[in-house]
This record gives C-alpha cells, structure tokens and sequence, in this order.
C-alpha cells in the first residue's frame, strides 16, 4: 500500500469505528429491511451511453488541495445529468475530499443516473452503510483491502444488490477479480500523485476481456477518451477537469461536444 493510501484507509478505519458507535450495524440492517432503492444500473448506463463519462464531484483531493471549496452538490449533479453524464461518482469522504455521505444522498434524489458513491471501504459497515444511502454502486480498492476481504465485502455487495467497480492499479491486483464486471484503472500514482493514462493502456493487456472497463483519474482532454475507447474503455471517470471550472456541468458539456467531433 502507498503512502497516501495508508494515511486514508488508517482514519477510515478510526471514523467507520466511530461511526459504528453512533449508528450500530444492527440499526443499518433494521432501516434497511424497509428501505426500497431506485435500481439504477453503472454497467447498463455505460453500455448504453455514447459518452460513458462518470462525473465525479469533488471539492478536494489530496493531490490539488481545494478544488472548488463551496461546491452545491444538487445544481451540479443536475448540470452534469443534463449535460450527458451517464453517471455520478460522488466523494463522500470528509476529512481528505471535503465530502459527505449526505452529498450522496442529494446526488440521488436530484437526478435519475446511477450514482457511485466514492469511498474507502475498509469494512463490511460500510456496504451496509452504502445500500442504506441508496448509492448504486460502491467501489472497492484493491491497494486498501485484502484479498479475502474483497471477496467479503463483494458478496455482501451483491447480495444487497449493490454493484462493485473494483480499483486496480497494477498488474499484481488482477489477483482481485473474482466475479466482477467493473473493473476500474487508476491512472494515479498514490506514491506520487502524477497521472499518467499510459496506466491504463499498459494494463489493458491483462484485463478480462468480458468485464468493462473504467479508466479513472487524469482524464482532461476528448483525444484521450477516444484512444482509451480505442483500447478497449466504455467508462471515463472524469472529477479534477470539469470540477475545477465556474460551471462543471457545462464544462462537461462542451468537453461531449468536442469528443462528437473527434469520432
Ligand atoms: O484525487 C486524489 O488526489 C486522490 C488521492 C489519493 C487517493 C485517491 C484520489 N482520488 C480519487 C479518485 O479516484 C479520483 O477522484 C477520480 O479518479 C477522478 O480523478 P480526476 O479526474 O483526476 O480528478
């Protein structure tokens, strides 16, 4: 595990335990029981989407600091629906993105894509926790958890009906896929914070071939989502570039228009 990521996944693990003192699991399952969530599928709005951007809302990263501080999570996941998102990834991470679990409980409500909501999962309450926000899908991160612990927490995911992009960031992690059928590439270097898209051309060549794939991080330009796709890509997580502008929805937008031209 690197540096940052360690850093992340240690106060995870302090705020879940607290969070578990606050709110036990048996209170989650109990709400749960009564809850209905609006199935929307990640896989089929990519398959079906001549964009397959996921637009993340971010306010701050570890690597850039603060991004857009007083960011309105409802007018910009609306924004991004309305300028052709296929779907959301929204931060919920307080302490290191500036984000909340509240933000994705709004991202939901104010629109009718599929919303990922981006956590570090380090444990099982956290699904729970997850399906209880009504988030469709989570993400599992194999530089943060064990192996068996991927497994666990995957099953539990899809007997919640949640779906799983599982994160890799080198070869080694393909050990991870088990039955997932999103499987994520982070550009980023947690090491270093320095992206490079070559990541996810170098690691196409060890990716199942009917799994779809995601390419996440550093993504800033039409010409690099038309060679990912041409490597193989149908989702393009996509957060710093369009959350870094007065209106990220429609920088959104025109960055579609622009990829229309590239075809
Ligand atoms: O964004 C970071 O600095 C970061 C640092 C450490 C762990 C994760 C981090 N980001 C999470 C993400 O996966 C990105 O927010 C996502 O892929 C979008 O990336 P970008 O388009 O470069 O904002």
């Amino acid at each position: 595990m690197k540096d940052v990521l360690e850093e992340i996944v240690a106060h995870k693990r302090i705020e879940v335990e607290e969070q578990k003192k606050r709110r036990p699991i048996n209170e989650i399952c109990r709400l749960l029981e009564k809850k209905t969530v609006e199935a929307r599928s990640l896989k089929s709005a990519l398959e079906n989407s001549d964009s397959g951007i996921i637009a993340e809302f971010k306010r701050r990263s570890p690597s850039k600091g603060w991004i857009n501080a007083c960011a309105d999570v409802k007018p910009i996941a609306q924004s991004y629906e309305v300028n052709g998102a296929a779907a959301l990834s929204v931060l919920s991470d307080e302490h290191f993105f500036g984000g909340t679990a509240h933000d994705v409980e709004t991202a939901l409500s104010a629109t009718h894509i599929p919303v990922l909501r981006k956590e570090f999962i380090v444990d099982e309450y956290q699904v729970y926790e997850t399906k209880l926000l009504g988030a469709n899908a989570i993400l599992l991160i194999a530089a943060a958890i064990s192996k068996e612990e991927c497994r666990r927490f995957t099953k539990i995911a899809e007997e919640l009906q949640l779906e799983v992009l599982l994160e890799l960031h080198d070869e080694k992690e393909t050990e991870y896929i088990t039955s997932h059928s999103l499987i994520g590439i982070n550009n980023r270097n947690l090491g270093t914070f320095a992206t490079h898209v070559e990541k996810s051309f170098q690691m196409a060549r060890v990716l199942p071939k009917e799994a779809l794939w995601i390419s996440e991080s550093g993504i800033s330009s039409p010409t690099m989502v038309s060679t990912l796709r041409e490597a193989g890509y149908r989702g393009f997580l996509i957060g710093e570039n369009f959350m870094k502008t007065a209106d990220p929805g429609a920088s959104l937008g025109v960055f579609l228009s622009e990829l229309k031209e590239d075809f």
